[in-house]
């Protein structure tokens, strides 16, 4: 990919998924977005209320699941390094897949992009699959068409089971 700088980059919007599952989940997915909207070429749009989800995955703890739009001026790579930085600066530790995490931060939609390369793909192959994902992303972006199904958030989300995804009261 060639070396962009962000103010080189076209003004795109973009879609970001946040759940946490260890520690206090709601202090630290609000401080992942206070850090995303202080990074250069990032304005947050939009920020959904959060969701306490049951666990897809092994068994574990709840999570807390929320999404943000953005407007970026960057390359859809860079703001996957970006996103992969917070997810560090949080003290991110990667073991077993779907196992709990302090934070994530998942790249679900760039604009109309397609990627399809090893270490990204957009939409987020597994969006689709997600009520806890769609939930929080049909309150901010209802209308944003998944490219690769060619469907908007709003209807996707008829398609998944939400029982196990609830409003988090006090949000
Ligand atoms: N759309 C994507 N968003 C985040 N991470 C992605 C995406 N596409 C590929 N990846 C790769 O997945 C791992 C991070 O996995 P998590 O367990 O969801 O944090 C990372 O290596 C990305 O390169
Ligand atoms: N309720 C809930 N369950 C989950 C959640 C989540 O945020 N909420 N994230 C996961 C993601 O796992 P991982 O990031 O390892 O896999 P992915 O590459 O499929 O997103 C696995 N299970």
């Amino acid at each position: 990919m060639p070396t962009v700088s962000y103010a080189e980059a076209e003004p795109r919007r973009s879609a970001v998924a946040l759940g946490s599952n260890i520690g206090d989940s709601q202090i630290i997915l609000e401080a992942a977005i206070e850090t995303l909207a202080q990074t250069p070429g990032i304005v947050l749009e939009a920020k959904s209320n959060w969701y306490q989800t049951k666990a897809v995955g092994p068994p574990q703890p709840d999570y807390l699941n929320g999404c943000v739009t953005l407007q970026v001026e960057m390359l859809p790579q860079q703001l996957l390094e970006i996103l992969l930085r917070i997810e560090q600066q949080f003290g991110r530790v990667r073991q077993e897949r779907w196992g709990p995490r302090i934070l994530d931060l998942d790249l679900l939609l760039f604009d109309d992009f397609i990627v399809d390369t090893p270490n990204l793909q957009i939409p987020h192959p597994r969006m689709r699959d997600r009520a806890f994902v769609l939930v929080p992303l049909a309150e901010v972006a209802p209308d944003w068409i998944e490219p690769v199904s060619g469907c908007v958030i709003k209807e996707l989300l008829k398609e998944v089971d939400c029982s196990d995804v609830h409003l988090l009261m006090g949000n």
